[in-house]
């Protein structure tokens, strides 16, 4: 019947997110797209990765692309994890189950925040084949923290991840004007016992009041002795904080500026990446997150010694559009990318994405006149 054909899925993330500003509420939107700061260091994220070319190899066998890789133990796909991103229902009903059936759905790995709308075990029963990471988030009250820590255990979770960049309260901007998450939600992982009444102070002192602020090394400390699960430490910029990372015995660090949403001018994560990697010499693994966009983006991650990429806005704008069946679209938009990508430069498994394969923007000129 003529008129009854549904569209094709969008090819780009960028459309992805064109269609979720339509349907998501202003300041739904805001909250989600916000930043601090000016925007510096959000923009730069996505542009940093512009700098970076890729150099093609020809006449190799890459009639097929393994894409899977290991991470502690759990096999995926794609190198590909969902970022921990606050309050999914937000986008859509189902929330963070329709966002962890998607992520099962493409067997890709999905960081479970602690500021989700659903409890960690309805989202593990939603989709309980999906590897699940568990963020935390520390709270003041400790018992807290070790009671969701078990929980995570139990429901079959099989990491931590402990964001470590927020020491103090943040201005999450849009447009110049402060964007905070709407005051309709549900957070079943937080506590607000001593929390100043609601109403009596802003959106946010609300928030931040359940959250320990700062954390410091005896917190990670804390929270590698009182679960059995690896932790990774997201949040992580400089070699120095990479190195002790190491000297204390972590899993895993994430290389992340929180996507611009916390200090603006810092650098694009892309640009710190070669030196956390340098600095922890293979003792732990190495993530990163922030403006991965394409799946060239994610080659380049890659080659500069990521293991995998985190994603977050991009999930969440799939999620606004369509659901589940959005957040699998935005995953396979990434996972086609990246075969295509690494095809043309000479790739049949992720173990020969390398560093040869760029070639630094500043460093074009040289190359060239190297050449001449
Ligand atoms: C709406 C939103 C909520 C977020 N919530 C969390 C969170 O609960 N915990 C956390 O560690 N990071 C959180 N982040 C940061 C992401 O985990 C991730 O570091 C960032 O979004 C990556 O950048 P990208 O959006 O450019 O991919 C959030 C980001 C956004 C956009
Ligand atoms: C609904 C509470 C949001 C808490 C902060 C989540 C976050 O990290 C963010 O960047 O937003």
């Amino acid at each position: 019947m003529a008129g009854t054909q549904a569209s094709p899925p969008p090819q780009r993330l960028a459309d992805f997110e064109t269609l979720a500003k339509r349907k998501l509420p202003e300041h739904v939107y805001s909250y989600y797209r916000g930043w601090a700061g000016d925007g510096q260091t959000a923009r730069d994220n996505c542009d940093a990765f512009k700098r970076y070319y890729l150099l093609t190899r020809v006449l190799q066998d890459v009639s097929k692309q393994d894409t899977t890789v290991t991470v502690f133990g759990s096999v995926l796909d794609f190198p590909v994890v969902i970022a921990p991103t606050a309050q999914h229902s937000l986008a859509h009903s189902e929330g963070e189950k329709a966002t962890a059936k998607a992520a099962a759905s493409m067997n890709v790995g999905m960081v479970v925040s602690s500021w989700t709308s659903y409890g960690i075990e309805e989202i593990v029963e939603a989709a309980p084949q999906g590897v699940k990471w568990f963020h935390l988030t520390l709270q003041k009250d400790l018992a807290r923290n070790k009671a969701l820590l078990t929980r995570a255990e139990q429901a079959g979770c099989t990491a931590v991840v402990l964001t470590v960049d927020q020491p103090v309260a943040r201005r999450l901007k849009r447009k110049g004007k402060l964007a905070v998450a709407p005051d309709n939600w549900s957070l079943p992982h937080m506590t607000f016992d001593d929390a100043p009444e609601r109403g009596t102070v802003s959106y946010g002192e609300y928030i931040y009041s359940s959250m320990k602020q700062p954390i410091t090394w005896d917190d990670v400390e804390w929270t590698k002795t009182n679960t059995s699960l690896p932790v990774v430490l997201k949040g992580i910029l400089s070699a120095e904080d990479a190195k002790e990372a190491v000297k204390r015995g972590l899993d895993g660090i994430c290389v992340s500026n929180h996507g611009g949403r916390q200090l603006d001018g810092v650098p694009a994560t892309i640009d710190v990446l070669p030196d956390v990697v340098r600095a922890v010499e293979g003792r732990l693994e190495v993530y990163m997150d922030g403006g991965v966009r394409t799946g060239t983006d994610i080659l380049k991650a890659l080659a500069l010694g990521a293991k995998c990429v985190f994603v977050g806005r991009p999930v969440l704008w799939g999620l606004a559009y369509k659901g589940e069946v959005g957040v699998r679209q935005v995953l396979q938009v990434l996972n086609d990318e990246l075969r295509v990508a690494m095809a043309h430069t000479g790739c049949s498994k992720v173990s020969d994405i390398t560093p040869k394969l760029l070639l630094r923007q500043s460093c074009v000129g040289c190359h060239l006149t190297s050449k001449l």
